[in-house]
């Protein structure tokens, strides 16, 4: 697990650790980790550094002051640089001081010879003929959109680009995007993550992400946010023992589908089947259907004779009238945790009586996607994670918000994020797969917020295996639908497993 840390909390360890170590020396050991890793790109992208050309787009505060000093280290090994400057008047003295002691040119953004757009020609000619842009517009203090020459002069970059702490036209806290902004090749950002490198369109622009050590560690606390990676996954994923049997593991029931949607019984207990290997009930109108798919299941026609389970997963498919409302109040007052999707969330949006009938005691997860969160709480807006952490408090909840980022916030103000790394499961059906998996991590025992976490991280692996035949986000892929997604689930099982060896 690693986390990402707000501006705030950034900047309160930030003090601290300069009554330890002295900012410019901070300031250096960041900028000299900025140096390493534009060598690095340029060696790659242009095969030499020596007498490459490096371009730095320098703004009015200590992220230029980065660019500025990551461009002096840059001169010692060579390489030709030119600093941009945005706000001449505010440019990090002794970055510009140094960059200019070790024969850096130094041009601003706009001046006398400023082109319609506001671009001077020197500014112009050097974006154009870098091999390599380094981005110090703004970093942890951005606000709001970039300003029209920054924009500008981000339009027109072409060369790869490496972003100081984060790319300039990203909000540093929710990871939105609003106009131009900077798409890294690469980002070099200091002591931790920040929340845009994890969230939202963030994680496009800003990818990979390189952490470099500047002392920070010591004094960063909890993060703001948790993400998990394969490896935990995989070594925490049940799986059966010498000793189990089939009730030992947890028996999940699912309470979905019906004559008009039987697809989603079979995708949630399809997933059910396969995330684990106890046992799987079904209860509801599309029985016959799901032993046709999947005979394993122990399906009957509804909730009240489907036998015990250790957890419910419910809604996909139910529908939002009387009978869709006595099956989800059925499942929420039976004692166990449960896992309400779709319908059920509607349905709880609608009628507010159907929450006295939840066993206070059972821990519930709500797997909204933005319109059913909208219809539970209000429209999700830019910042995410705020909004879905107070949903989870006020309904004392997991809650996971759906999308290319899923959010999942605990009762007690965790919040967990998972990033899909590309679009694939963006397919009819693949949510009630998620509602499978998570039901049966349920039952298997494992912490709701977890359980989330981990359905989500082998939701995304499923996809993206489904869709590439491998892991590599960026490669070429082919649409894919649910049935496929499903399919892949023990492949991608299999693979974080792996990780854990
Ligand atoms: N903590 C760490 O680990 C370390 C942090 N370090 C570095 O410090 C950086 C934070 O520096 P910082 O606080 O000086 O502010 P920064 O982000 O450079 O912004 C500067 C100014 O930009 C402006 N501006 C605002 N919005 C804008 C917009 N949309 N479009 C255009 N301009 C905009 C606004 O100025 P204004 O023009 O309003 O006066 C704002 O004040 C951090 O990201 C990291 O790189 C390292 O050196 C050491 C380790
Ligand atoms: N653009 C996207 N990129 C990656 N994953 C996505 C994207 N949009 C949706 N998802 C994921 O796909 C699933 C869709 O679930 P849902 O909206 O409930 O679909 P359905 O009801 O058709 O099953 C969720 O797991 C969600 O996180
Ligand atoms: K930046």
């Amino acid at each position: 697990m690693y986390g990402a840390w707000t501006p705030d909390q950034i900047r309160a360890a930030e003090q601290k650790l300069f009554a330890r170590t002295p900012e410019p020396q901070v300031m250096r050991r960041a900028a000299y980790a900025v140096a390493v890793h534009t060598a690095r790109l340029l060696d790659e992208s242009s095969g030499s550094v020596a007498g490459r050309h490096a371009t730095l787009l320098v703004g009015a505060g200590n992220n230029g002051g980065d660019a500025l000093w990551a461009g002096a280290f840059l001169r010692r090994r060579g390489v030709g640089v030119t600093a941009v400057l945005l706000s001449p008047d505010k440019a990090h003295p002794a970055g510009l001081a140094a960059l200019r002691r070790a024969g850096g040119r130094v041009v601003e953004a706009g001046g006398p010879s400023a082109d319609t757009a506001g671009i001077g020609a020197e500014a112009a000619d050097a974006v154009e003929r870098a091999d390599v842009v380094v981005d110090g517009i703004v970093g942890l203090s951005a606000r709001g959109g970039l300003r029209p020459t920054a924009a500008e002069l981000v339009r027109r970059v072409t060369a790869p680009v490496v972003a100081v702490d984060l790319p300039s036209g990203v909000d540093p806290l929710t990871g939105a995007v609003d106009g131009a902004a900077v798409s890294a090749e690469v980002t070099v950002t200091f002591g931790g993550h920040r929340p845009c490198h994890v969230l939202g369109a963030g994680v496009v622009h800003s990818r990979p992400v390189e952490v470099a050590d500047i002392g920070l560690d010591d004094f960063l606390g909890d993060p703001e946010l948790y993400l998990l990676e394969d490896a935990e996954v995989g070594a925490c994923w049940p799986v059966p023992s010498a000793s189990d049997d089939k009730y030992s593991q947890g028996v999940v029931g699912i309470a979905a589908g019906s004559a008009t949607y039987p697809g989603a019984a079979v995708l949630a207990g399809g997933a059910a089947v396969q995330a684990t290997s106890g046992m799987v009930r079904y209860a509801g109108p599309a029985a016959d259907v799901v032993r046709a798919h999947w005979p394993e299941v122990v399906a009957t026609g509804s909730v009240t004779d489907a036998g015990r389970v250790q957890a419910w997963a419910v809604g996909p498919g139910i529908g939002t009238g009387g009978s869709g409302r006595e099956v989800l109040r059925h499942v929420l007052e039976a004692g166990v945790p449960v896992c309400a999707d779709a319908d059920s969330i509607t349905l709880l949006a609608e009628d507010p009586t159907l929450w006295d009938a939840r066993d206070p005691d059972a821990p519930l997860v709500l797997t909204p996607h933005a319109g059913e969160f909208a219809r539970l709480a209000g429209e999700v807006g830019a910042d995410r994670v705020s909004a879905v952490r107070e949903v989870a408090a006020r309904f004392d909840a997991v809650v996971l918000l759906k999308g290319n980022t899923t959010v999942v916030a605990a009762p007690d103000g965790r919040v967990l994020v998972n990033s899909a790394r590309q679009s694939w499961p963006a397919t009819a059906g693949s949510g009630d797969v998620l509602t499978g998996l998570i039901g049966a991590l349920l039952a298997a025992g494992i912490d709701p917020w977890a359980a989330c976490g981990f359905a989500s991280l082998v939701h995304s692996r499923a996809a993206l295996l489904a869709a590439t035949g491998g892991a590599d986000a960026d490669a070429v892929g082919a649409p894919i639908g649910a049935s496929a997604l499903l399919a892949s689930v023990p492949d991608a099982i299999r693979a974080v497993r792996a990780e854990a060896l």
